[in-house]
């Protein structure tokens, strides 16, 4: 059952859907050509025309089915061809009603039920253009029915039949109108919604003075990087970086210019990381660096890159241009150490890196 429905919907999970979608609409529309079958062979109609109407219409379906199914209506701009479809199908549907004699009042339901599948998709205007579209196309046939069997066809009842359509069609495609305002309507929310939603995420995970990672954000990653490590995983090593003599930016130059220099630092320090390293405010001018897969030496020699980019770093502070420094203290993962223990030991380390002369890291 599994692999006969890959067959006939494909595995990828947007052609799956679209895929679905029409097999649906093939299936039902391959009912409606039998029912209008039966009525055209009750109705006495020309034989070979009823035959190549119903082949026809059935050939049109399977080929829209291919053209989805294949994924070459991916291609196009309306990947459920539905304008293309519902034209095919009212064309089919009008061309029902000379055929069908007596049973030609069955066309209409159909009629309808084709201009109901436009209501997922099309706008109020496209809907309103295939309403008269399809009226057009059916009140040709209905002339056509009452021109060439005009002793079968009773004219009071194409008419009534004619009236119905005109109320009807009209008013699918208002209806289908108010549908498309609402689906705008909800697509903007949604945009809105998520908007908010990866906004309180960045609230909720960033630092807001340095944009870095903040230390709830850090926990989470530190986490999973322990989980990983004890399930078997490549070794991670954390460091806790403290800004030297940061004190006294904030006692000379004020508290602004103390934030600009962790401004600073917080971009400098990022800049040489790769995209698996993180760099997370800890607190205050604590930082924290969580270098996944990587053992002591891949982190001291990160850890030297920084020293030697963050000496470069001026900070424009008044008249005057800042130096920073850090010290830091590095922790590689140990098996079966829990992770508050190798924080203890980063931060054991760092003590040690200010107290042997700052601007240094100290490993343990
Ligand atoms: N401007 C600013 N200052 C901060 C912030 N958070 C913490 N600080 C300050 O950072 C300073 C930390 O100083 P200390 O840890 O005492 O030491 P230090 O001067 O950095 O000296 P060492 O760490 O021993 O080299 C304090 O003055 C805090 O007020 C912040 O967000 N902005």
């Amino acid at each position: 059952m599994k692999r006969l429905a890959d067959a006939l919907l494909g595995l990828e999970p947007k052609l799956r859907l679209r895929a679905s979608q029409q097999l649906f609409a093939t299936l039902l529309f391959l009912g409606c050509i039998l029912i209008l079958h039966y009525a055209a062979t009750l109705s006495g109609a020309p034989r070979g025309l009823v035959w190549a109407w119903t082949v026809l219409s059935i050939g049109a379906q399977l080929l829209f089915y291919g053209l989805v199914r294949s994924g070459w209506s991916a291609r196009t701009a309306e990947p459920s061809l539905t304008v293309p479809q519902i034209v095919v199908a009212q064309a089919a549907a009008a061309a029902a009603y000379p055929l069908s004699g007596p049973l030609s009042p069955l066309v209409l339901p159909i009629s309808m039920l084709i201009l109901v599948f436009g209501m997922f998709r099309l706008s109020g205007a496209a809907a309103v253009r295939l309403a008269w579209l399809s009226l057009a196309m059916l009140s040709g046939a209905m002339a056509l029915a009452v021109w060439v069997w005009p002793r079968d066809v009773a004219l009071p009842l194409v008419i009534g039949h004619w009236m119905m359509a005109l109320v009807t069609f009209p008013g699918v495609a208002i209806l289908t109108g108010r549908i498309s305002t609402m689906r705008h309507r909800l697509r903007e929310q949604r945009e809105q919604l998520n908007q908010a939603l990866a906004r309180i995420e960045e609230l909720a995970t960033r630092d807001a003075l340095t944009g870095l990672y903040n230390r709830r954000h850090a926990q989470s990653l530190l986490e999973q990087a322990w989980q990983r490590r004890q399930r078997g995983g490549s070794p991670f090593c954390v460091a806790l970086i403290d800004l030297d003599h940061f004190k006294r930016v904030n006692d000379y130059h004020g508290h602004a210019a103390g934030d600009a220099v962790l401004c600073a630092f917080a971009h400098c320090a990022e800049q040489g990381l790769r995209t698996t390293d993180t760099l997370a405010r800890w607190g205050g001018e604590e930082f924290l660096l969580l270098l996944d897969h990587t053992d002591t030496f891949g982190a001291l020699q990160v850890l030297e890159r920084m020293q030697a980019a963050v000496a470069q770093l001026l900070v424009p502070v008044g008249e005057e241009l800042l130096r920073v420094g850090f010290s830091a203290g590095l922790a590689a993962s140990q098996p079966d150490e829990t992770l508050p223990k190798m924080l203890e030991r980063a931060d054991q380390a760092l003590y040690r890196a200010k107290a042997e002369g700052r601007g240094r890291v100290v490993r343990v």
